[in-house]
């Protein structure tokens, strides 16, 4: 193993020893990380706090044509939590094996772009590479809490209309095969919780309309629903971010039996909640029809609550979509940079999840999801999320090549102005 490559590698270790996990993230210590790396290789750094102790930190690298448009490197510092005993190596402990899997909470999701953004710009300066276009780095809070009060509140701030922003990568995921992953939409999350009432009564007793009566005929028809979406995927007529997923995630009713053994009250009460996610091109009208219909209908006694998690439609009511074809000047330098880097690019992605790219497309401003992990398992949230050091390293160059194309390319409008 080359020595070069051992202090990156460090770095990145460093980064993932921070714990930043849920419910109590290490917000400062990330930042203050984050901050000396960037000054020592002389960038900008600033410090935004629009919720107190949930720090946003923007890194910026001053193009020679500050009037452009911007290009910005959106990370988040934030993670989830791990269960220590089921790891075989401590979460916070970013231990290397002897085949270099570096093993972490946050080595996939998403540490390994905050700290590649870094190095990549630190070998382009060190080669003298000089950006046209200003280059921006933004650390946000909370993404995996829903990112209100981290991207959804830097987006919408002045400070971020003046970083004159024309284009973001945010993050991706990682690919199993040799192509690397690219998404250009997130599903949009919502929480649903229907209620059943119904009259309580002995247990052995059989009558129409009692609350879990109610509730479960309401699961079936989810059930069922689920299950025409999911054969669509089955059938490999439209991957699982393309069709609507309802998953059951809690339920509630009656109370737990005294003796273990006997259960005998039929409860008044029962209710479920759901993660439901929705491709962008689907209609969200017929979705919460279907619910006040069929899920949960009032002729059944039951009512409902819809939590929509964030936009659905941008600011001129469009789904939330990045163009990845030649009409998008971004997608292509994009696309041609990573092919300079040697990569190859699968087919553009809706993301299964949901990450803060969509308060930046709900603006109207183009971004792209990419995480430059290619014949890496997706570990995402899972237990022993790790990421190989050479895939790491192999990453920083993709993204050397990434800002530097994306930093220098003129559109056509603007080629006879410069
Ligand atoms: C409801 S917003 C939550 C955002 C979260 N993002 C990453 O996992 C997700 O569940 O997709
Ligand atoms: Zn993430
Ligand atoms: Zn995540």
């Amino acid at each position: 193993r080359e020595v070069e490559t051992d202090a990156p590698i460090a770095r990145f270790q460093q980064y993932l020893r921070i714990n930043t996990a849920h419910p109590n993230p290490d917000y400062a210590g990330a930042v203050s990380f984050l901050k000396d790396q960037a000054q020592a290789i002389s960038l900008q750094t600033c410090i935004l706090e629009f919720v107190p102790k949930k720090p946003v930190l923007v890194l910026t690298w001053l193009g020679s044509d500050p009037s452009l448009p911007s290009v910005l490197f959106n990370s988040h510092m934030d993670s989830v939590p791990a269960e220590p005993s089921k790891w075989i190596h401590p979460p916070f402990s970013a231990f290397k094996d002897s085949n270099g899997k570096i093993f972490a909470r946050g080595a996939q999701d998403d540490k390994c772009i905050a700290v590649q953004y870094i190095e990549a710009i630190r070998n382009l300066k060190e080669k003298n590479f000089v950006p046209l276009r200003t280059i921006h780095v933004s650390y946000v809070p909370d993404e995996e809490i829903g990112g209100f009060d981290g991207a959804a509140k830097f987006v919408g701030s002045e400070e971020f209309k003046e970083l004159n922003v024309g284009f973001v990568l945010d993050e991706g995921q990682a690919s199993v095969t040799d192509e690397f992953r690219v998404f250009y939409a997130d599903r949009s999350p919502w929480g649903l919780m229907i209620k059943a009432k119904g009259a309580p009564g002995h247990g052995s007793r059989m009558y129409d309309n009692s609350a879990m009566e109610n509730l479960m005929k309401s699961m079936e028809a989810i059930s069922k629903f689920r299950e025409s979406q999911f054969d669509k995927v089955k059938a490999g007529i439209a991957a699982i971010s393309e069709v609507i997923s309802i998953n059951p995630v809690y339920m509630k009713a009656g109370i737990p039996s005294p003796t273990g053994f006997v259960m005998n009250v039929q409860p008044s009460d029962a209710e479920a909640g759901f993660d439901v996610r929705l491709p962008p091109t689907a209609d969200p009208d017929l979705v919460k029809k279907r619910i006040a219909e069929e899920w949960a209908p009032a002729i059944r006694n039951m009512t409902y609550q819809i939590t929509q998690t964030g936009p659905i439609r941008d600011y001129e009511g469009r789904p939330l979509m990045t163009r990845t074809d030649d009409s998008n000047l971004w997608w292509s330098a994009f696309n041609q940079a990573v092919a300079a880097a040697g990569g190859k690019l699968a087919k553009p992605e809706i993301l299964s999840s949901t990450t803060d790219a969509r308060f930046i497309r709900q603006l109207g401003i183009p971004a792209l999801g990419f995480s430059p992990m290619i014949n890496t398992p997706i570990l995402l949230h899972d237990h022993n999320e790790f990421l190989e050091d050479k895939v790491f390293l192999r990453g920083i160059k993709v993204y050397e090549s990434i800002i530097s194309s994306l930093s220098s390319f003129v559109e056509e409008s603007q080629r006879n102005m410069i």
